[in-house]
């Protein structure tokens, strides 16, 4: 079995301008790609779990995140970056789209994204890693047994004062946690 990291996506991987949907919008967080690059040679499998309840409030639909994130994967594949996997929650228990207006075990701090994904790639929970820029991100790893999650203050969010848990962004998490 091997390791993972898991990743948020909006406020770790690119800005969280706030519901993002389209490529055009998508705008990377600096250094992370790099980042990537270095869990990913440092063997962690790359696995995405973030949540759109911007399906469930009818902002987008499923087939416009299924479009970003195939427009995602082309462009890290051209950047030598592979991701095993992205899961995306699109419920959310109030939202306006009925379908999806259910109380489900994915929304993040649920653990289910980890879960799924860990089960189906074969991921060795107690040696991964999850980077969030929540204190949700961080509660749907530890739930999911993941070893180490950290939270990331790439998204204006102030850090808190655990120094175990908070790291200014990717890149200076990655040197903390002695990953080359
Ligand atoms: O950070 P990840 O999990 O990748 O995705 C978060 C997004 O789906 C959106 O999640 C929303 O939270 P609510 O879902 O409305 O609570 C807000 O934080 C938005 O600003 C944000 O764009
Ligand atoms: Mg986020
Ligand atoms: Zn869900």
């Amino acid at each position: 079995m091997r390791p993972a990291a898991f990743l948020d996506r909006d406020g770790v991987i690119n800005l969280d301008h706030g519901y993002v949907s389209r490529w055009e919008d998508f705008e990377f967080v600096p250094g992370a790609v790099e980042a990537m690059r270095r869990l990913q040679a440092a063997g962690y499998a790359l696995v995405i779990v973030t949540n759109q309840s911007g399906i469930a409030r009818g902002y987008y639909d499923e087939a416009a995140v299924l479009r970003l994130h195939e427009a995602l994967s082309v462009h890290l594949a051209q950047q030598g970056v592979t991701l095993a996997a992205i899961e995306y929650c699109p419920h959310l228990p109030d939202g306006s789209v009925a379908r999806y207006a259910v109380e489900c075990d994915c929304r993040k701090p649920a653990p289910g994204m980890i879960l799924r994904s860990a089960a189906a790639l074969g991921v060795d929970l107690a040696r991964s890693l999850m980077f969030g820029d929540k204190p949700s991100d961080v509660e749907a790893g530890t739930r999911a047994g993941v070893g180490r999650c950290v939270r990331l203050a790439t998204n204006g969010n102030a850090l808190d004062s655990d120094p175990d848990i908070d790291f200014p962004d990717l890149p200076r998490a990655l040197d903390a946690l002695g990953i080359a």
